[in-house]
């Protein structure tokens, strides 16, 4: 049986003999039934006494197959010769991580800080792994071979490599791969699965394995080894698919390690055994060592966050016996103990950062660290929850009924399925989903991207799976991505930058006599007075942008011409002479802000981004990674504007890149590692934003929460320039916001913004009742309010928009917004206009827009509590507002009440 629960004590060790001669134990006193039942013994026997070294209360405990033992009258639980022993099983350790901890705990540490630069071996691993799938996969050798060196072209380029060297290099080592593929020890029989995506519920672990041959994993080393057995962190990786395999029900016996590189080797000048593909047995003892190790592995990072230490423990490399003098991470472990005054075996170098930043990185490492945690909370819903748990959360689509599996381009495949017709998700067409068989983690399951997202779904995938289910992926990589930018800002900073963001030194500015004038060249009455002559607050901010030596705030309430003012100060700032790197949140404002310049005249500009993630206007600037690896990365390093996501600032591609100006939009939407994603590129940055709206995605609640946006603007004010001129709504409307949010101070940029009215869609106001006119209207439907929806809400909102339909408004021209997912189904079932969450609302607009509150009774839930939601969704409607909702719920709360009172004036 299995025994799961926090440990409430940790016994001493004890010797004892028994009848198989003297042995170690170590008792744990546990609650049961994850800590619902009444605390009882647990007795760890022989290896498994170190994890109970690790082991502290308040962890959670698991033993897989434990026995009863009756003892003293009491029922307590012991290990048996089959059992299973697994620390905080909730936390989930990537295999490579595991691989980096056997080598030197610290290493596993040092890697997590700097994720994975550009470097060639990464590089070539990545092409070698590639065409080690292809070949698998059946295709020819020379064509895989050409077209992964020619896909990786773009980091070859920033390397320095030409592609025929590349080819060379990598041909030899697939020669390893082909040698072996053909050796005759596999048959048709032979089932193999390339990159095979395991998440293990018991273990808490996840990974890729490279690739599964007849159920046993096979890993690819792009290096040499020239001894007969597998290294031994190399044969850990392998153990840990293993033993993620056993979990299946699937007895792994033998694992293999293929070392590319053993064929490329001078036979005359090296020695030993050349053979690449070493296999070894997956003994019991490796599979359990394995599992101590993740143990020791997860305890560290529970005391990261549970150790009320003064800083978050982290690895000092004294854990393990590793020789630092031999090790190729010494310099970069001794650099980071030396700046953030660390101890660690390998001694520090340098001086350490100033105390208030060595503050900062405590505190954004612990942020980002339960971020993490939450995040792996997502990835266990995948098991907890039931396929109709999971679709009722909206995380899931089931019941797909598959329809086709086309091999494409790419040796990639097409997925296609049927959706049953109601079927709404969180996902998104361009996300990367858990594309499976039905279950994500014990059948099979792909990573795809999402394609289509119609009546028929449609992923792209690496190997071809039944499609029935769709599920969300809980990515780390967003996570990882903080924990890298906080590492780079802190530790490689610039000194000048450092000294704004730790607030020493106040951002200064040039005057305008430091301003070059925009066309140089010509005279002077060519050269235009200001930058934007109609709206003197939107003026100032270029200019502020311009003049900055450090860095400018521009605080944009709702459309008061963010995106204008953006593409304004880009063209400015390249006629400057400078080298620009533009940043968004999300996808959509970075291709808008490129619209937006493309409209003032502007096009010299280098998209980076994922075919899927950029708007179909936008491809033809993309930059293409795959071709000439000196063309690619001269296009690159050449722009004089690069836009990107801030996610994908954080690339290993982009972290290569250099710029005058980071401008980054959507900045209040960022937490502070994301944002220094962005600006750790550049000498000087902008950020645009408005705190008054949406804050930053995070799961947990810490400090990530405040965005670097916020926290600089309301340090340094005399930085930033506030738009206060809005191009959207009517004066009725904007009345409430401009009060509420920007102490009055949003005004309609120009009397036709201020009057426009429904009638002048050509719709008859006297065509609908009076409370659906006027510019704000309020409905009180009186709903009832089941869990997350409210069903005769639903129903008016949907006859509403109805009216609106029959009065002639364009159904584009509508928007429907409420707080919660289950209601925008509900209303979504009702109706064919746009219908969302106000996540989903920010940054766009409507003529008319229709709000459904749901509440009814009293208003509770996190939705009513932040009052920067509700100024998104009253700020999206140009002509007409309509809000839905419990009256008496609603004027139950001052601030309510307030709209209320404006509604139905
Ligand atoms: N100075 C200006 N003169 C004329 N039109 C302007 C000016 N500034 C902005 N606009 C127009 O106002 C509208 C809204 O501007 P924009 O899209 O830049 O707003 P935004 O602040 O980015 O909006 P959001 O709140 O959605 O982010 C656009 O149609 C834009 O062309």
């Amino acid at each position: 049986m299995n025994v799961r629960g926090p440990i409430v004590s940790v016994g001493e060790a004890r010797t004892v003999s028994t009848s198989y001669g003297e042995r170690e134990l170590r008792e744990l006193r546990v609650r049961p039934e994850r800590g619902a039942g009444d605390p009882v013994d647990v007795t760890l026997w022989g290896d498994w006494t170190e994890t109970a070294e690790h082991a502290e209360p308040g962890m959670d405990l698991l033993v897989v197959d434990a026995e009863e033992d009756d003892y003293g009258g009491e029922t307590g639980y012991a290990t048996t010769g089959d059992s299973w022993v697994v620390l905080e099983p909730d936390f989930l350790v990537d295999v490579t991580g595991i691989r980096s901890w056997v080598q030197c705990p610290r290493m596993y540490y040092l890697n997590k800080l700097s994720g994975i630069p550009l470097n060639y071996p990464v590089v070539k691993g990545t092409v070698v792994h590639e065409v080690f799938g292809d070949l698998l996969r059946g295709m020819d050798l020379e064509e895989s071979v050409r077209d992964r060196v020619e896909e990786a072209g773009l980091e070859l380029g920033l390397l320095g490599y030409e592609t025929a060297e590349v080819e060379d290099e990598v041909r030899r080592n697939a020669a390893a791969i082909e040698g072996w593929l053909a050796q005759g020890t596999l048959t048709d029989e032979d089932t193999w699965r390339s990159e095979f995506t395991l998440l293990s519920p018991r273990f808490g672990l996840k990974g890729r394995a490279d690739a599964l041959r007849r159920g046993t994993p096979v890993e690819l080393k792009t290096g040499k080894n020239t001894n007969r057995e597998p290294r031994f962190q190399d044969k850990i990786q392998a153990a840990c698919y293993a033993l993620m395999l056993d979990e299946r029900g699937v007895d792994p016996d033998i694992g293999t390690l293929l070392y590319t590189k053993n064929t490329a080797l001078d036979r005359n000048e090296a020695s030993g055994d050349l053979a690449p593909a070493k296999e070894f047995t997956v003994g019991d003892g490796l599979l359990k060592f394995v599992v101590r190790e993740r143990n020791a592995l997860a305890a560290m990072e529970w005391r990261a966050l549970n150790d009320p230490g003064e800083r978050p423990t982290v690895p000092t490399g004294h854990e393990a016996d590793a020789n630092c003098n031999y090790c190729f991470e010494q310099d970069t472990c001794m650099v980071v103990s030396g700046r953030l005054d660390q101890e660690s075996k390998a001694g520090q170098v340098g001086s350490p950062v100033p105390e208030e930043e060595r503050g900062y990185f405590d505190r954004f490492y612990t942020a980002i660290e339960e971020e993490r945690r939450e995040t792996h909370a997502e990835y266990r819903k995948l098991w907890e929850q039931s396929p109709e748990e999971r679709a009722a959360d909206d995380r899931a689509l089931i019941d797909l009924e598959p329809v086709s599996r086309t091999e494409i381009d790419d040796n990639r495949w097409e997925l296609r399925a049927r959706k049953p017709d109601d079927a709404v998700s969180k996902l998104r067409e361009g996300d990367v989903a858990l594309a499976s068989d039905g279950d994500p983690v014990t059948g099979h399951a792909e990573l795809g991207r999402i394609r289509e997202l119609g009546d028929e779904v449609v992923v792209e995938t690496d190997e071809p799976v039944d499609l029935r289910r769709l599920d969300v992926y809980p990515s780390e990589i967003s996570v990882d991505r903080m924990l890298t930018a906080l590492h780079d800002a802190v530790l490689k900073g610039d000194e000048r930058r450092k000294d704004v963001i730790f607030g020493r030194r106040e951002p200064t500015f040039g005057g305008p006599s430091d301003r070059p004038a925009e066309d140089s060249g010509s005279d002077d009455s060519d050269v235009p007075d200001a930058y934007i002559d109609n709206n003197a607050a939107q003026n100032d901010a270029v200019e502020l942008a311009v003049d900055a030596e450090d860095c400018a705030l521009i605080h944009g309430p709702p459309g008061t011409g963010k995106t204008y003012t953006i593409a304004r100060t880009i063209r400015a700032l390249v006629a400057d002479g400078n080298r620009v790197l533009l940043a968004a949140f999300t996808n959509r404002a970075v291709d808008n802000a490129l619209e937006a310049l493309r409209d003032q005249g502007f096009g010299d500009v280098l998209r980076v981004g994922s075919e899927t993630g950029v708007r179909a206007d936008m491809q033809d600037v993309r930059l293409i990674e795959r071709g000439d690896p000196n063309r690619k990365a001269a296009e690159l390093r050449d722009a004089s504007v690069v836009a990107a996501t801030t996610a994908a600032c954080g690339s290993r591609v982009m972290r290569e890149c250099e710029f005058d100006v980071a401008l980054v939009d959507e900045a209040s939407q960022l937490t502070e590692p994301s944002t220094h994603a962005a600006i750790n590129l550049a000498d000087r940055f902008v950020l645009v934003g408005d705190h008054e709206q949406l804050p930053p995605v995070v799961r947990a609640e810490n400090d990530l929460r405040t965005s670097l946006f916020q926290r600089l603007i309301e340090t340094y004010p005399n930085a930033s320039v506030m738009l206060d001129r809005q191009y959207r709504m009517s004066q009725r409307i904007q009345a409430f916001a401009s009060a509420e949010f920007y102490d009055g101070a949003l005004r309609p940029a120009t009397p036709a913004v201020a009057g426009q009215r429904l009638s002048d869609l050509g719709v008859d106001p006297d065509a609908l009742a009076p409370e659906l006119t006027g510019g704000v209207g309020f409905v009180d439907p009186d709903g009832e309010r089941d869990g997350n929806r409210n069903v005769r809400e639903a129903e008016r909102v949907a006859g509403i928009v109805d009216a609106y339909l029959a009065a002639g408004v364009d159904p584009d021209e509508i928007g429907v917004i409420a707080p919660f997912r289950a209601q925008v189904a509900e209303i979504g079932r009702r109706t064919d206009v746009t219908v969302d969450t106000v996540d989903r609302f920010q940054g766009s607009s409507k003529e008319v827009i229709v709000v459904s509150f749901v509440a009814t009774g009293d208003l509770d839930g996190p939705i009513f509590e932040d009052h920067r939601r509700v100024n998104v969704a009253l700020t999206r409607a140009k002509k007409q507002l309509t809000l839905v909702g419990d009256a008496a719920a609603l004027a139950s709360d001052p601030f309510y009440g307030r709209m209320l009172e404006w509604a139905r004036r």
